[in-house]
Order: structure tokens, then sequence, then C-alpha cells
């Protein structure tokens, strides 16, 4: 399996034919301090979305899990449901760099478990690079796939995936010891060799502070406005997502009301025999050829009105 080539959009007079977003690019966006945009996608049309206007990294995230499976939690998420949907965004990806999630326990027995993992998700979700949930703990796993040329985006802060033993999603960095251990945390990580470190759910002037230690781009949630760039889940940017509102989340649409509105429209709208109209959505026959078959059912005699006979 080779890594997809670069593909071009079509290019406008307005803009400039658009490349594929590498390692490299996202570095130079970060020294330029234009902010790097990363949303989630989980299927095709999602991952369209994200290429038509297009951000510069597509995440298939493990918050998959909640916003699009419903499990209560991005732990139950495993490495084959999460490739069959990489699979899905990759056939939907141009130009964004495509980088999913390693699902929990996918790396927590060590160095060997990730890459094997991380070699399933390049070679059968197409991804270009993993991103994996961790601090100083996970620098050997970090090191062993970026020797093999896998990419590494780190994510440190808020770990979704220890939930459980860090007693709920919590802000992180909030004292000095935790904001210091957050601090040797990205140095580490950005030594082991990951491009990128997703800063979660901490002070705003802390994730400023990282970004300004570090000299890999910074992709914040919930981590103020001093990052390199920004991420948010699909679900929360566009309201589709019905549960927990993170204060970090702004709905930059609402589609979960329009969908409602669509809903109640068609099924009110089959009920009243509004939908379908016989011919704006519904299919012609030649007089002469129904006449025929009028005559060979026997039935000659026979009319129809949608309006007296719906059914
Ligand atoms: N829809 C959605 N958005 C996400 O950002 C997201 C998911 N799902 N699922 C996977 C993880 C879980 N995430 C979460 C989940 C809850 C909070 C949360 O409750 N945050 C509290 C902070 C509590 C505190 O003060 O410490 C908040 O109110 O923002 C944050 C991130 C982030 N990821
Ligand atoms: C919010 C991003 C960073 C993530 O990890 C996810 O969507 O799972
Ligand atoms: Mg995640």
């Amino acid at each position: 399996m080779s890594v997809r080539p670069p593909k071009s959009l079509p290019s406008t007079p307005s803009s400039p034919p658009a490349k594929k977003t590498t390692i490299a690019h996202l570095a130079e966006l970060r020294a330029s301090r234009i902010p790097i945009t990363v949303l989630t996608a989980y299927d095709f049309p999602t991952a369209r979305a994200c290429s038509a206007h297009p951000v510069d990294i597509t995440l298939v995230g493990d918050s998959l899990a909640q916003v699009c499976l419903g499990y209560t939690s991005t732990t139950r998420l495993t490495l084959d449901e999460m490739l069959h949907h990489c699979r899905a965004v990759a056939r939907g990806t141009t130009t964004p760099c495509l980088i999913a999630d390693m699902p929990f326990g996918t790396y927590a027995a060590g160095p060997r478990d990730a890459v094997l993992a991380a070699v399933r998700m390049i070679q059968e979700g197409q991804v270009e690079a993993v991103k994996l949930e961790g601090g100083e703990e996970i620098v050997p796993h970090v090191n062993a796939l970026t020797q093999m040329g896998i990419p590494v985006m780190a994510h440190i802060g808020l770990l979704p995936q220890r939930h459980t033993s860090l007693s709920g999603y919590r802000v992180q960095g909030r004292t000095v010891e935790s904001a210091r251990s957050l601090v040797r945390a990205a140095l580490a990580l950005q030594d082991a060799g990951a491009f990128s470190i997703v800063l979660e759910a901490m002070p705003s002037p802390l994730g400023a502070y990282i970004t300004e230690q570090v000299n890999i781009p910074t992709i914040g949630i919930g981590a103020g406005p001093g990052t390199s760039g920004q991420v948010l889940v699909w679900d929360d940017m566009v309201g589709t997502w019905g549960g927990h509102k993170a204060k970090f989340v702004r709905h930059f649409g609402d589609v979960r009301k329009e969908v409602a509105r669509g809903v109640a429209a068609y099924v009110d709208a089959v009920r009243d025999g509004s939908f379908p109209h016989p011919e704006r959505e519904g299919y012609a026959m030649d007089h002469g050829e129904w006449e025929n078959f009028l005559i060979a059912e026997g039935k000659s005699g026979w009319t129809w009105s949608s309006k007296e006979n719906p059914v």
C-alpha cells in the first residue's frame, strides 16, 4: 500500500490550486503564525465537506465512539471499527492531511503494539498519521513509531481515554505541579519525534506558554487562542451533538434544528399525501402503452387519482 499521491483541486481565478497538506506545510503555518484548522470527520460526506472549504487537517477522532456510534465512552471503540470509518473518510479526503486517533487499548501494552496497530491504520485505514493520548509515559511509543516513519500527533491535557481513572473529564494544568508536568510532557513528546501536539482543556495562558516552549505546531481544544491551531469535533461545530456541551465548544451551525425540521416536514408530507407528487417526483408512462396495459389486464375503465386513492 503506497501513500496516496497529492491531489490538486481545480483552481479558480481567485485561489491558486490547493495542495495536499504536508507536515512541512503545517510547520510553515506555525512559523507564519497562520492558525491551523482541524475538524473531525467520521464518514465520507463529512470528509468531502472538510475537503471542499479545505481545513488543513481532517481528524478521524475516537470521539467517533460517542457522537457517531452512541457508545458512552471512547474506550469502547475497537481498532476494526476505527478502520472502517478511516476508510470512508479517506475516500472523501483530497487536500487535508488525514490523521486518526489510535483507539484505547491499541498502544497500552507497549511500543510494539503501537507499531502494529499504526501500520494497520496506515495500510487499511489509509491515514497519513496517528494520534496518541498521553504524556511522558508514551515517549517510547512515539519514538518507535516516528523512527519507523510513522508520523505522530501527540495529545496531552484532558485525556478522554482515561476518564475513568481520572474521575471524569476535567480541565488539566490548573496547579503549578500539573502545569509543569504538561510542559515537560510537551517537550518530551517533541523530542520523541511528534510532529504536532493537541492540547486539550487547559487554561489559555498555559496553552500559549506550551506553544511558545515547543517548536512544533500545537492544536488546541479548550486551550485558548494562543495555540498554533484549533480543533473541534464535527458534531459540536455543526450543532448535531445533543449530549454534554463542553465550555470550549461553539456551534457554527444549527444542523440539529434543520434536521428536526426536515424529518417533521417529510413525515407530515407523506401522511397528508403531498409527497410524492405524481409528476414532480414520479415517472410518466406512454399513454398508448398504458391503455394497452389496461386492456391486457381487462381493466380498460380503471382510473386513479392520487387525491382519492392515495395508497
Ligand atoms: N461531542 C464531543 N466533543 C468532544 O470534545 C469530545 C467528545 N465528544 N468525546 C470524546 C472526548 C470527550 N471530551 C470531553 C468530554 C467532556 C468534557 C467536559 O465535561 N468538560 C467540562 C470541564 C469540567 C471541568 O471544569 O474540569 C466542561 O464543562 O467543559 C470535555 C471534553 C472531548 N471529546
Ligand atoms: C477532539 C479531538 C482532539 C479528539 O481527540 C477526538 O475527536 O477524538
Ligand atoms: Mg480523541
